[in-house]
Parts: C-alpha cells; structure tokens; sequence
C-alpha cells in the first residue's frame, strides 16, 4: 500500500480485536499515527506497559480528536455508551467504523449515538478464544474476510478508504447488508459458540463422568469443542442477546436437523448417516481448499501464538 487510508487512527476497546487492529497498524501502515483509549483503568496501564498505541489516552473523547478513523472495538452490547463517550473529540469527517460480531444491533446503536455521522460498521471475521490487551497480534486480519455493511447513504470515497484500511492490514473485503450478515453469522459463528457452550456444560454436568475424565479424556472431538467455550463471556453475552432473532432461526433449524440424525440412530439407519457425514466432510474440505482454516490437527495456530 503506497498511502495510509487515515493518517490516524483511534481504536476504542484495547482487548483482543482492538489489540490485533493496532499491531497491524503498526506493522502494515507505520506512517499512521496511532491512539487508544480503554474504560477500564488497568487495561490502559498494560496497553501503556506494551506500546499497543502510539498514545492511550485517559478518556475516549482525547483518544479521537484529531483521529480521520476510530475503530470502536468494545463488546456489541457496549458499542452505543462506547460511542457517546467519545461523540464530543469527533470531527464531523471522522469516519467511524467497529468490528463488532453482529451487525443490526450496532448500526441501529451507532444511528442513535452518533445521529448524521459518518458511519460504516465492520466485522472482520477473524479471532481467537482469548481477550485482553496481550492477547492481540498484527497478523490477525491476514487472509481472513472483513464484511462491510455501510448505510445506503454512505459516501463511496469513505468506503473505499475503510476497504483499503481492511486490505492493508491482509483481509479480504465483503460487502453485505446488517441483516444478511447477522443471518450468515448466525450459523457460521453464533450458533457453533452456542453448540460449544452447551456440550462443555453438559459433559461437565454429567454425574457418572468425573471432572478429571472430562479433562483426561478429552484429547478428540470435545478438545476442540472445550477451545470455543472458553471465548470471552462478555462478548458472547452481547452477542446472542444482539442478534437474537436470527440465532433462534437457526437454532430451530439446527435442533429439526439433529432430531433427524437422533432418529436414523434410533432406526440403526446407517446409511442417512454416511450420507450426512459425507456431506459435512466435504464442506470442511472446502474450507481448507479455501485458504480459511488449516488442515493441521491444531489448525495452524502454533504458528502466530501471540507473536507479530
Ligand atoms: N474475540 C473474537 O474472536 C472476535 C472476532 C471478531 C469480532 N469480535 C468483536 O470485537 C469486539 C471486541 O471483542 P474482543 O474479543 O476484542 O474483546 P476483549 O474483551 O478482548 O476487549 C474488549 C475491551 O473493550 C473494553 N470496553 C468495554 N466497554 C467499553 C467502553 N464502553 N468503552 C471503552 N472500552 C470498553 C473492555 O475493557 C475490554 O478491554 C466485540 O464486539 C466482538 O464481538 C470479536
Ligand atoms: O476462532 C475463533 O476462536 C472464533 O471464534 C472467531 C470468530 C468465529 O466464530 O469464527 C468469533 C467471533 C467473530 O465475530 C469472528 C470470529
């Protein structure tokens, strides 16, 4: 990339996704000038202590004023107050975008914080099971989808400046409307999350299976399962009560389709159950012929572990 999309760039939020925006800011786009601000007073101090910005300021209103874009990177439920505490450093060309995990929700938070200000929401669809300010690594967004949902009203030049941000730090841009997304979310990333928490819970809760058996003998399916409950509590709260309608949908949907697999067991049907295993292990294939995820039985990820 020739030049920096924004000169400077303010990210509100310092924990994983907020982390990971300023690292590849600072390793893709050096010439930017970079600022920070967290509610919570030991964030700042550790993001201070590591260098995560150029400056982490003591409010959100200093860390955007005089920022071209602000990436608001605080939990869905939080993006509103996140976004009124900082209304007062903006400028009115200040562009506002955010990385939240559901995308109705925000904008109609952002419409009613920030009402005739530049905003185009995001969701790089990239992350991890961790949170914090350590937690965070520059190349995070490489080779992974950034979907953009701006409003009908938004101003291409603003558009195209916030796709370039998104490409120079390695992702792939997609456009879509809030509520598409939220449905695509639904099942790609909500429900698994929710699937996830409840057979940690339930294998957890069983009497007959001890604590230590869960944990001793978990070196398969549950493994991976146990790495998905593990994500952030807060931000997964936010999540489904942000984008309840959909994840019901497909929740509904998930629950018919399980009903079907109990009952071909019940049958001893094996052949409706080949054919479903086959189907789903074609689609995991494809996502690795994708470039979206690893074939490796740890998925890759010894590779970054927290560098970058
Ligand atoms: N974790 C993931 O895998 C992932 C992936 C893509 C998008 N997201 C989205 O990114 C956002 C941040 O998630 P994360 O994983 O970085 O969480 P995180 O817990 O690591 O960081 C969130 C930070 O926001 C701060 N915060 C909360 N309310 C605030 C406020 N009002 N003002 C300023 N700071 C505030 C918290 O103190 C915390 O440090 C969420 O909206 C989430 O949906 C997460
Ligand atoms: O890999 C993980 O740990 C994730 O859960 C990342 C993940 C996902 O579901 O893919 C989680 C939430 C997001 O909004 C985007 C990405």
């Amino acid at each position: 990339m020739s030049a920096a999309p924004f000169r400077h760039v303010a990210v509100i939020g310092l924990g994983l996704l907020g982390g990971s925006v300023l690292r590849a800011v600072q390793q893709y786009l050096p010439d930017s000038v970079t600022t920070g601000y967290d509610a919570d007073a030991g964030v700042r101090a550790r993001a201070r202590e590591i260098a995560l910005a150029g400056t982490v300021a003591d409010s959100a209103s200093e860390a955007v004023t005089g920022a071209d874009l602000v990436v608001l990177c605080v939990p869905v439920g939080a993006m509103g107050a996140a976004a009124k505490a900082m209304a007062s450093g903006l400028s009115p060309q200040t562009l506002v975008t955010d990385v939240g995990s559901s995308k109705a929700s925000v904008m109609a938070q952002l419409g009613e914080a920030l009402p005739g200000h530049p905003v185009i929401p995001s969701h790089p669809v990239a992350g991890t099971e961790q949170s914090g300010p350590d937690a965070g690594f520059a190349t995070l967004f490489r080779n992974r989808w950034c979907i953009v949902t701006p409003p009908e009203d938004a101003d291409a030049a603003q558009v195209a400046a916030l796709n370039a941000f998104w490409e120079a730090l390695g992702a792939r841009v997609e456009t879509m409307d809030p509520e598409h997304h939220d449905r695509v979310l639904a099942v790609t990333s909500h429900l698994p999350h929710l699937i996830a928490y409840t057979i940690v819970g339930t294998a957890s809760d069983l009497e007959e299976v001890t604590q230590s058996e869960v944990i001793k003998y978990s070196a398969g399916g549950f493994r991976d399962f146990t790495r998905i409950a593990a994500s952030d509590p807060t931000m997964w709260r936010d999540v489904f009560l942000s984008n309840r309608e959909a994840v019901l949908e497909m929740l509904q949907r998930f629950t018919e389709d399980l009903t079907e697999l109990q009952k071909a067991i019940r049958k001893r049907d094996g052949d409706a159950l080949f054919d479903h295993f086959a189907r789903t292990r074609a689609i995991r294939r494809g996502i690795i012929e994708m470039g979206q995820d690893d074939a490796r039985p740890d998925f890759g990820r010894s590779d970054h572990n927290g560098s970058g």
